[in-house]
């Protein structure tokens, strides 16, 4: 999908062509705000069952025909209960799963030899391979993934393949992503047998189980299997698409935030101290303080600011809806909130918060979400309607504090517990993929960074 940005860069909503779809994309803050506050009028629901659920997740007719009978209450369900498992103490629990999933399994493989650097030749490839692992064994448990050797590299030709389920294209064309497909749901119809089994002899962990997993997931399976039109398969499909959500962004966020680190001095030195200041004596990190310190949070959003393209669709659901005093939107049209360009909207953002435009959008700037009045903080105020790499309004991501902390875990392993560093800072620069272009898919790097990595020496 590509659309001229420059040519409509005073923020007039203008229409592109996705595989025969008329879809409208907005970029003023004022309608992006309007927008994703107006949870009625436009809904998201439609497009996650018909495209997401229906064509990416591959759920039964069955299923789907419940979703678009229940009025929004199964969606309105699910997310909530996803949010009370990402927040508050459960939040606390699922990072110190990630943290000891992570650092067990690069301990494992990269730390045999205590003072020598490993290389480690692809970082990108690196982190995919450990975070994916680490994500998917938080939420569902050690057996799935220990039986299932593909499933990163199943999952990832799955997540590439996105653009192509949603146009609709048939098996004999890409037969190797649903080949991918068909085996991940597979792998997740046992894993939901065996997490019933324990659940139903109450021999389960009910808040992390080597084979449930997560409580997260275990209520899920229950919820869902409570509901009409999901069987073993439709259930299969939500799952997936959880660890699609869970993962997809997360990692090539988590890379970059990593290697925007690694690759200047000054914020390699200022993120250290963070970590170290906030580990105690017996080795535990504080990352719920971790997660509230300015310049870990502003590196994070500035980081999904830069390199996450994704977007927040919408469906209008009113005969019209008003835009503005200018335009109004159809019943039934899709609307396209791209973050990238609304990311990079410099008129929108320099009315908003003049200060944020100090450095240029098409740069990375780690303290651009810091404000500096009697002590240094993270503000997103007033930025709602320009930085909406989380989306925004009730359907705004539920996993965003997730993602943020596996973040912030995964610096404190490889920092704090490990000593990480570029090979070549220098040739580190020609590695940024185009700012421009697409607007949605993975960011991943254009060539491969080398890195090494040893355990730090106490
Ligand atoms: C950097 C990582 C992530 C990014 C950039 C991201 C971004 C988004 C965006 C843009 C939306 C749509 C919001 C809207 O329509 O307003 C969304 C929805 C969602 N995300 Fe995330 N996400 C990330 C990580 C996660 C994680 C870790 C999880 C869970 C483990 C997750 C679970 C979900 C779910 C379940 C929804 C659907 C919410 C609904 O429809 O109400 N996401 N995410």
């Amino acid at each position: 999908m590509h659309c001229d940005r420059n040519k409509y860069g005073d923020g007039t909503p203008f229409f592109i062509n996705a595989a025969g779809n008329k879809i409208l994309v907005i970029l003023d803050p004022d309608h992006v705000k309007k927008v994703l506050q107006s949870s009625i009028e436009l809904d998201p629901n439609p497009f996650i069952h018909q495209q997401i659920m229906g064509q990416l997740m591959g759920s039964p007719r069955e299923t789907v025909a419940f979703y678009n009978s229940d009025g929004g209450k199964m969606d309105y369900v699910q997310t909530t209960h996803i949010r009370q498992h990402l927040t508050g103490s459960s939040l606390v629990s699922m990072d110190k799963r990630f943290f000891t999933i992570f650092k067990r399994n690069i301990a494992t493989k990269y730390a045999q030899n205590d003072s020598e650097w490993m290389e480690i030749p692809d970082l990108y490839d690196f982190m995919e391979k450990h975070v994916t692992l680490a994500i998917a064994e938080t939420l569902l448990g050690s057996a799935v993934v220990e039986e299932y050797a593909e499933l990163v590299s199943d999952l990832w030709l799955f997540i590439e393949n996105t653009d192509n389920f949603f146009i609709g294209l048939p098996r004999f064309i890409i037969p190797s992503a649903y080949a991918a497909r068909d085996r991940l749901l597979c792998h997740l119809k046992k894993w939901s047998r065996e997490s019933e089994r324990l659940r139903d002899q109450d021999i389960v962990n009910r808040d992390w189980d080597p084979i449930a997993g997560s409580g997260l997931l275990q209520e899920r399976e229950k919820l869902y299997s409570e509901m009409p039109g999901h069987g073993e398969d439709g259930r299969a499909s939500q799952t997936l698409g959880l660890l699609y959500g869970g993962t997809s962004l997360t990692v090539p966020v988590t890379f970059w935030y990593l290697f925007e680190t690694l690759r200047d001095r000054n914020l390699h030195h200022r993120i250290s101290t963070e970590i170290r200041n906030h580990v105690a004596k017996s080795g535990a990190y504080d990352f719920t303080q971790l997660a509230v310190r300015p310049i870990l949070q502003s590196l994070h959003a500035e980081t999904t600011r830069y390199r996450s393209s994704n977007l927040a669709v919408r469906i209008v659901t009113t005969p019209r809806f008003v835009l503005d005093e200018k335009y109004t939107i159809e019943r039934g049209t899709t609307v396209f909130i791209f973050a990238k360009y609304s990311g990079q909207f410099t008129p929108g953002w320099a009315s908003a918060r003049p200060k944020t435009v100090s450095l240029p959008l098409e740069e990375f700037w780690p303290e651009r979400f810091l404000v500096s009045e009697k002590r240094e903080r993270f503000s997103d105020s007033g930025l709602g309607g320009c930085w909406t790499s989380f989306g925004g309004g009730e359907h705004k991501c539920p996993g965003r504090h997730f993602a943020r902390n596996i973040g912030i875990v995964v610096l404190s392993v490889l920092m704090g517990e490990f000593e990480c560093e570029l090979v070549d800072i220098k040739s580190a620069k020609n590695i940024d993929p185009p700012l421009r272009g697409s607007a949605f898919g993975t960011m991943r790097p254009t060539r491969q960074a080398g890195a090494r990595l040893r355990k730090r020496r106490p």
